[in-house]
């Protein structure tokens, strides 16, 4: 079989709404740099990707002051309104360049904190893989289920044992997952990560295990502790 190219696509279209900040939270520094160059960063200097690229938001004013923009290796487009519209905007931006059977990574512009050991598993992990997956990290608080009432009640304790945290990167191949997000868009049927796209064509992804530190910067608090991680790494 044709040896598959890896290809890497990083939504980095969002406008960031919980983190209240002045910019897009991608766009946030830490250690005096864009969160956006440090997860580029570390992904495009730690994997062999044939290919970049990056959705940015249509009203995007910061990308020009980025380390990223003068990286060769990097491509961006147009996002859209929902993650999963602008990661298919980074798909058909890429058709002419990438083969169905190639893999492509898919990773949140928000994870800087991604370690380099959990992305060489992951590639490792699936790059034979019939379907793909992706990182994950067994739940390890005890879980709540609110009521439906004014105040968020406990309505029952869930069991755990089999729930993961979905984190990012997802690796799948390039048109297994365009055909699987087009059906998405055009069935309605709204997702919130690859996987799920993937899972509603029927495909069964690989759960692999990541670090829990894998933080995906949401809300302000998050900063500090994503500084920290950095920090420590
Ligand atoms: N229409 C969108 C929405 C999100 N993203 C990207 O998907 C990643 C994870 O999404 P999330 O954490 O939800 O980011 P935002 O949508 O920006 O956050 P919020 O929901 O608080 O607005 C981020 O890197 C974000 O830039 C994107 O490319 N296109
Ligand atoms: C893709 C993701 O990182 C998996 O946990 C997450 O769903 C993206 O954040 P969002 O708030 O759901 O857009």
């Amino acid at each position: 079989m044709k040896h598959s190219d890896l290809w890497l696509v990083v939504p980095a279209a969002g406008i960031g709404q919980r983190m209240k900040a002045e910019c897009p939270k991608q766009y946030l520094k830490i250690s005096d740099r864009f969160i956006l160059d440090i997860t580029l960063s570390r992904l495009l200097d730690n994997a062999p990707f044939k290919g970049c690229m990056v959705p940015l938001n249509s009203r995007d004013q910061w990308w020009p002051d980025s380390e990223s923009a003068n990286d060769d290796r990097i491509q961006t487009c147009t996002g859209g309104n929902e993650r999963a519209d602008s990661v298919l905007s980074a798909l058909h931006a890429l058709d002419g360049q990438a083969d169905d059977n190639d893999w492509v990574l898919v990773h949140d512009a928000a994870r800087p904190c991604l370690h380099p050991h959990d992305l060489s598993n992951l590639i490792d992990t699936l790059f034979e893989h019939p379907v793909g997956g992706l990182l994950a990290a067994p739940v390890a608080d005890t879980l709540k289920l609110a009521g439906r009432g004014a105040e968020p009640e406990v309505e029952e304790t869930v069991d755990r044992s089999q729930l993961w945290r979905a984190l990012t990167p997802q690796m799948f191949r390039f048109g297994a997952l365009k055909s699987a997000l087009e059906l998405c868009l055009k069935s309605g049927h709204g997702v919130t990560d690859e996987s799920s796209a993937m899972e509603f064509s029927g495909n069964m992804p690989l759960l692999v295990e990541g670090r829990a530190d894998n933080l995906k910067i949401t809300v302000p608090s998050d900063l500090g502790l994503a500084e920290f991680i950095l920090s420590r790494q």
